[in-house]
């Protein structure tokens, strides 16, 4: 049998960030009004694939200061911040405008992606790559983070109660 050739994950993610596209292998469904809808792979992927890029406005920290102030709770999830060149940034990615990075859930259990930012002609991209082998048909997930996210306090209520 014939080995396919491993794409560099690092070149792909750039082709993907250079022409703005999702990549085949990954599709949106609903999952319930709980959560709402999440990313989920069609294909199946190897440990360090690139994923997804999530896509959105660059934004300096100022700005993404005043849209925390401004925007409504449900948005504010999508306001993105990291460290670049030593100073804050963040990707908002509040606008709905078909790309799936934005729509990939969060799980500080076990998820199966991580994010990383790709440098590209001077400005970063926040990308997901695969952190262990996604079979076809698995939700897509990642760390959002230290934070106290409301969901993540909604789901060890559910356990706790359910084992009562
Ligand atoms: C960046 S969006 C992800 C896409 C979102 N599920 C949707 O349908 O638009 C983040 C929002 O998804 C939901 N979410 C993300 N991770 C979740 C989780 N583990 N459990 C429940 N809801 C989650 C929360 O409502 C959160 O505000």
């Amino acid at each position: 049998m014939q080995r396919r050739r491993r794409i560099n994950p690092k070149e792909d993610a750039k082709y993907y960030i250079d022409t703005g596209k999702d990549k085949v292998g990954l599709d949106v469904k609903y999952i319930n009004a709980f959560k709402g809808r999440g990313i989920f792979a069609t294909t199946f992927f190897q440990k360090g694939d690139f994923l997804l890029e999530y896509r959105g406005e660059l934004i300096s920290k100022e700005e993404c200061e005043r849209r925390q102030r401004v925007y409504h709770d449900k948005l504010k999830v999508f306001l993105f911040e990291f460290y670049f060149n030593g100073k804050l940034w963040c990707v908002d990615a509040a606008k709905e405008d078909g790309s799936l990075g934005r729509l990939v859930n969060d799980d500080d259990i076990s998820p199966n992606a991580k994010m990383k930012y790709l440098t590209v002609q001077g400005k970063p991209h926040l990308c997901l790559f695969a952190t262990r082998e996604i079979n076809q048909g698995e939700e897509i997930t990642y760390n959002y983070g230290d934070s106290d996210w409301p969901w993540r306090c909604k789901v060890v209520k559910l356990k706790f109660t359910k084992t009562l």
